[in-house]
């Protein structure tokens, strides 16, 4: 979904002679200024929305829209939202990918009423899908990242991809660099809320679609991707004079880098929320997964869209909210480096053999907020004091961890890490915290009343005199009483007089005579009361009034003092935050290898792929849940003896059998062999898998304007062209999308391919029992079967993988059991018996004799012809990048264009 398109510019200026209230000219000013926003117009209790921004506004909230005045002759569409409940609006409008401008009244409606002109406002934030910090705007389980893409051209196929990625809500910062090719797998790994792009990428041919599909994605001008003041750009919001200390980046990185820090200054109206210095995540460090992939394989969320039934959600035990955002990031970027992953799996282990252990740091986690949040809403000014609370409670919580922790007696590294962050913030800043917080907080600090009593004297001695008001005054009113012998005498107070003394009207002469009337002077008489106030009362009714700002005012002062802390510490106090994620995480995952029964797996720089007692964690939890088990499988794609490469698995077996499950659960196995987790199965042996690929199902992709073949052909090309050896390929039923003979032939292609070109390791499960007749002449093919037993004309399902194949499908038995009825059954028989009768297997194995292999006459490119000179010549000039020319090196270009024109 793309938003500027959506958003119309503001209408224009109105026509001089048209009169146009100075209200609609202070509002078209502001929405000119903040083009393809939605403006919330603060007028009283209300934000306004106007014009389109209406029209839109009340389609997507579903709220009434309604006229205000005329512009140009025309009504103007006004919708509004209560300013009370805004955030539910916002919360709305941001999910459907809007970016919303938020104008403020910034001065009393008083003071404007009294120069006699419109209220002052100005925008005091933009929100954008990618940069939000409040609680409410955010998912607690999940990143928020703010992606910028730049792009380098160079000489055909050769461009570079630079992304830069921010989580603004926890400060989180990573470049790298793609091909355009690996673009949509990179996307879908880093699942962004909000894009960036250049225009010219945004209307690209080629990547423009794939950016479009985005939840969001904002077009901006070049000057925002230039990578001439990149670094310039991102120098000044790091403030330092050169980015060498911080960070090694590729230019164009630094220019997706500086894209991001640029935007989120624009958004942020110059307050510059803190970011962790980018850090570069290296080429090829995490297992390339593309979109189809990651869908089919249902890892964040299932096919139908819930996160109920995904791989995430089965394994994710995590006890924190942050812990679960960075157990989303590991299983959506599992890595490739062999040491990396042994550190992981070490701490993993480490807290396995004790439960007691883990349990009580978990308990200890549950009590530790949200910091890395709380602490990003502080430092743009949007934390309130809960905030500060939380950070109060981490800290507590981080000693109580590092004392559980001490009992470890050896801790790996990745333990070492997490006790080592959370040792580095001080502790003075807790005991200052635990010293000036309540223990009840306002959420808003306007609210006042979060500072404990007795840390500091004067801000008590105020707030006493403001809640003492009533024992003061009603002290006076009896003094006053017994003074003037009035019994009735009361103290009260209204908006016109304040405080006031009010007796009957008979009492009234004896006030305002001598010698009382020395001390109470005649305000009002009504039919039966006359009032009177004193020169006592008019000053302790200023210091009531002004005690009750006055104590705010000192907690205000208190709370930016407490801030202040907290930004002289952020570094530490967001080191802290992620050694509890990392715990929480690596807590989650000892007590899922425990409570599941994991093993570590052995994971190598070899092509070994060796499942023992494999299992498939989501379908295994569901059929405990329904006291069924589930059957466990090996599965060796490993070279064989004197075999350089992978080998190939034929999987045929019945419908329902569990082909689908099985090539499923192997993928996953690798998957989270590759985060550092513990494994379904009793042994396993990765060698390290670097792209994964999985073509399971189909399904029609309508909006796109494919059928289900289309797409099944389109994600199977992909595999087809870009798995490597080091790839894992899971193809589920290839070609059933077309005509038996049409789906029969793709298969048996592909499978060549897959054996001679492509050499890695993979899984193909197939109704074409045709094909195990490859298996002859493919020497790493391997054919496996799901075994079931018959019983009285039905079929029953035994769920074991073993070498061979099957005979039939028992299709109609499945759909028998589905309740398909009784006639169609028997006829479905009948026809299938007269099909077997032609007997494809046999045709399918002489085909198999008598076809020359694929790869024999699909490998051997033909010899490319030399390159005429029209050729070199658009060549040179395609490999030229003016905007990286110094003059002088134009020129010279120029002279060699000639040059080889001459030549
Ligand atoms: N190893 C297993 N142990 C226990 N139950 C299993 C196992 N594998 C699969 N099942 C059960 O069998 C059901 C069908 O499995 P699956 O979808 O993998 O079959 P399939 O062979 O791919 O079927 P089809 O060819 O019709 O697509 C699963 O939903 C699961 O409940």
């Amino acid at each position: 979904m793309t938003i500027a398109p959506d958003i119309s510019p503001s209408p224009e200026p109105s026509a001089p002679a048209e009169k146009v209230s100075p209200m609609m000219e202070q509002y078209h000013e502001i929405k000119a200024a903040n083009p393809g926003l939605l403006l919330f117009y603060r007028m009283g209790d209300f934000y306004e929305l106007f014009f389109e921004d209406a029209e839109i506004a009340a389609r997507a909230l579903g709220i009434t829209l309604t006229k205000r005045g005329k512009h140009k002759g025309q009504d103007i569409p006004m919708c509004g939202v209560p300013v009370e409940r805004s955030d539910d609006y916002l919360h709305r409008l941001i999910a459907l990918g809007h970016r919303v401008a938020v104008c403020e009244q910034t001065e009393d409606p008083a003071a404007a009423r009294a120069r006699k002109s419109v209220v002052r406002r100005d925008v005091v934030r933009l929100i954008t899908p990618g940069t939000l910090t409040e609680d409410t705007l955010l998912d607690a389980r999940a990143n928020n990242y703010l992606l910028a893409i730049a792009r380098a051209r160079a000489s055909a196929g050769a461009d570079r991809i630079g992304l830069a990625w921010i989580d603004i809500s926890t400060a989180e910062f990573i470049v790298t660099e793609c091909a355009p090719g690996e673009l949509a797998a990179t996307l879908a790994r880093i699942n962004p809320n909000e894009a960036i792009v250049t225009d010219a990428l945004y209307s690209d041919a080629e990547l423009g679609p794939l950016l479009r599909e985005l939840p969001a994605v904002t077009p901006l001008t070049r000057d925002v991707f230039d990578s001439a003041t990149a670094e310039r750009r991102l120098c000044d919001y790091f403030a330092v004079s050169t980015m060498d200390g911080l960070s090694a980046m590729s230019r164009l990185e630094a220019t997706a880098a500086a894209a991001c820090v640029t935007y989120i200054d624009r958004t942020q109206l110059g307050k510059k929320p803190p970011l962790s210095p980018p850090s570069r995540e290296a080429t090829g460090s995490t297992m390339a997964i593309d979109p189809a992939t990651r869908a089919n394989l249902e890892l964040t969320r299932t096919l139908s869209g819930e996160r109920r039934g995904s791989l995430l959600d089965a394994i994710d035990c995590t006890v924190t909210a942050a812990g679960s955002r960075l157990l989303a990031q590991r299983l959506a970027a599992p890595l490739t480096d062999v040491e990396q992953i042994a550190q992981r799996l070490d701490a993993v282990a480490a807290l396995l053999p004790d439960p007691g252990l883990r349990e009580a740091l978990r308990t200890t986690l549950r009590g530790a907020p949200d910091m890395s949040r709380a602490l990003a809403r502080l430092s743009v000014g949007r934390g309130g004091p809960r905030d500060l609370a939380a950070l109060r409670e981490g800290l507590r919580a981080a000693d109580q961890a590092l004392a559980q922790l001490g009992a470890l007696e050896a801790p790996p590294k990745e333990i070492q890490t997490v006790m080592a962050a959370l040792r580095r913030p001080s502790r003075e800043l807790a005991q200052e915290f635990s010293q000036a917080l309540a223990d009840d907080l306002p959420l808003m600090k306007r609210d006042g009343g979060f500072v404990r009593e007795g840390y500091h004297a004067a801000l008590d001695e105020t707030r006493k005199l403001r809640d003492d008001s009533r024992l003061i005054v009603a002290a006076m009113q009896a003094r006053y009483a017994d003074d003037c012998g009035v019994k009735g005498l009361k103290i009260r107070h209204n908006n016109v007089l304040g405080y006031f003394v009010e007796v009957t009207a008979q009492h009234g002469e004896k006030l305002m005579a001598p010698p009382l009337n020395g001390t109470f002077i005649h305000r009002q008489t009504l039919a039966g009361q006359t009032r009177f106030t004193t020169a006592e009362l008019g000053e302790i009714e200023a210091k009531i009034a002004n005690a009750g700002d006055r104590a705010l005012g000192l907690e205000l002062e208190i709370f930016e003092r407490l801030v202040a802390m907290v930004q002289q510490a952020t570094d530490d106090l967001r080191a802290a935050a992620h050694g509890f994620a990392l715990l929480d995480v690596t807590l989650a995952l000892a007590k899922l290898a425990a409570s599941d029964n994991y093993v570590r797996p052995e994971v190598d720089g070899s092509l070994s792929f060796a499942i023992e007692g494999g299992r498939h964690p989501v379908v295994e939890q569901a059929l405990r849940r329904d006291g069924q088990p589930f059957i466990a499988n090996a599965c060796d794609l490993s070279p064989g003896p004197g075999q350089q490469s992978g080998q190939i698995w034929l999987i045929t077996g019945p419908n329902m059998a569990g082909k689908s499950t099985f090539l499923r659960q192997n993928a996953l196995i690798a998957l989270l062999a590759q985060i550092g987790s513990f494994v379904p199965a009793s042994r396993a042996r990765i060698g390290i898998v670097d792209r994964l690929f999985s073509r399971v199902g189909a399904a029609d992709d309508l909006a796109r304007g494919r059928s289900t073949f289309m797409v099944e052909m389109v994600e199977t090309a992909v595999i087809l062209n870009q798995a490597s050896e080091r790839a894992l390929v899971i193809l589920d039923e290839i070609g059933r999308g077309t005509a038996t003979f049409d789906g029969l032939s793709i298969a048996w292609a592909a499978i060549e391919h897959l054996h001679e070109s492509n050499r890695c390791r993979s899984l193909f499960a197939t109704h074409y029992h045709e094909l195990t007749a490859l298996s002859a002449k493919l020497p790493r093919l391997f054919n496996a079967t799901v075994r079931v037993k018959e019983w009285h004309g039905d079929v029953v399902f035994l769920h074991e993988v073993l070498p061979g194949s099957a005979d039939r499908s028992y299709g109609i038995q499945v759909a028998k059991l589905a309740g398909l009825p009784p006639s169609v059954i028997t006829r479905a028989k009948s026809v299938l018996a007269k099909l077997e009768a032609q007997d494809r297997g046999q045709s399918a194995r002489a085909l198999a004799e008598d076809l020359p292999l694929f790869a024999v006459t699909a490998r051997a490119p033909a010899e490319p012809s030399p390159p005429t000179e029209a050729e070199q010549l658009i060549a040179a000039l395609q490999a030229l990048h003016p905007d990286e020319l110094s003059p002088r090196e134009a020129l010279d270009a120029l002279y060699a264009l000639k040059a080889k024109l001459k030549g």
